[in-house]
């Protein structure tokens, strides 16, 4: 919003948003904003949302895409209209041995991999939930790293009740964030919950009136893209070391290698190898 007084600056925070639209995508949207957000819309509202292989196949795309752009600091997900942001897998491809992509015989599931890649993806990714987030709808919040939902938002499993159960995040990080017991009676019972109870079990970070959802959300991305994003990087990766075993301790690793990279002790190293002489790491203090 632009101050009355020209004295007086306007906080980043309550900037106007203008979102460009990028990539030629079937299923859903990316748009960015000048000011480093993106924002991944999955436009099927005629489901509520649900996606087919090749949604998650343009939604992995999009997040390279993000992940690439040196000015994006923050990614939104996020469902076309206000009933649902996202149901799940779409049920009309759901084969016998997996989602089922146009014109192949054999199917799978695209959201393992997208579910790796949105965890190691190293700027924060917000969910932006109005109505349903149900069945994989559902999962695919839990791994965002924040969700802001609407007044109107409902959360819950279906798995069981459709034949089908994701005990890979959709487990463990559920019950990380709101307890065994609770996540336990999520998936035992499919029952949908309310905004309020969710953020009341810990499963989401707010709730806004529908119509602020945007803006909400759009003011805590930049509260974040006001941040170090080198610290959020190595906080989202510090998050899910222990739990990603190896692979989160050697997301961290590599993490400290780009910055012992900058430091004059690692350059010794390179510069003394291209000059083909003697290393002098004496130099540099032996640190406690
Ligand atoms: C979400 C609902 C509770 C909403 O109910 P409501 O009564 O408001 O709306 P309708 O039911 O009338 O829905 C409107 C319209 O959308 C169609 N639709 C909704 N969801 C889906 C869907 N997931 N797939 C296909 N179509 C959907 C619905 O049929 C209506 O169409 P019309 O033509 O009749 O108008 C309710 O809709 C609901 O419960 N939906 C089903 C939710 C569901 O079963 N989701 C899938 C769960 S399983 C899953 O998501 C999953 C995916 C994976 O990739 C996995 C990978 C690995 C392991 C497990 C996985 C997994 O479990």
């Amino acid at each position: 919003m632009a101050s009355e007084n020209p004295a007086v600056p306007v906080d980043p925070a309550e900037e106007p948003t203008i979102w460009s639209a990028s990539g030629s995508y079937e299923d859903i949207s990316y748009e960015t904003t000048a000011d480093g957000i993106a924002k991944i819309t999955i436009c099927r509202p005629e489901v509520h949302n649900a996606f087919r292989p090749q949604t998650l196949i343009e939604i992995s795309a999009a997040l390279v895409e993000a992940r690439e752009d040196e000015r994006v600091g923050v990614i939104i997900l996020t469902g076309q209209g206000t009933r649902a942001f996202c149901s799940g897998g779409d049920q009309r491809v759901r084969g016998d041995t997996g989602y089922l992509e146009e014109n192949k015989s054999v199917g799978r599931f695209h959201v393992t991999d997208l579910h790796v890649q949105m965890r190691r993806l190293p700027k924060p990714i917000i969910a932006m939930v109005a109505g349903y987030a149900i069945g994989g709808g559902h999962v695919l919040h839990v791994v965002c790293d924040l969700t802001i939902a609407a007044d109107n938002a409902r959360f819950g499993q279906v798995g069981p009740k459709v034949g089908s159960f994701d005990g890979g995040l959709g487990a463990s990080s559920l019950s990380q964030l709101v307890g065994l017991k609770k996540a336990k009676e999520i998936w035992f019972l499919c029952r949908q919950y309310d905004a309020q109870q969710a953020l009341e079990m810990g499963l989401i970070n707010a709730v806004v009136p529908l119509a602020e959802l945007e803006t909400q959300t759009v003011k805590w991305c930049r509260e974040m893209l006001a941040l170090s994003p080198f610290a959020l990087r190595l906080m989202k990766a510090s998050f899910h070391a222990a739990e990603d075993g190896y692979l989160g301790i050697q997301q961290l690793a590599h993490d400290t290698n780009l910055l012992f990279y900058g430091s004059p002790e690692a350059q010794e190293g390179r510069e003394a190898f291209k000059a083909k002489r003697k290393p002098d790491f004496d130099q540099f203090p032996k640190r406690a």
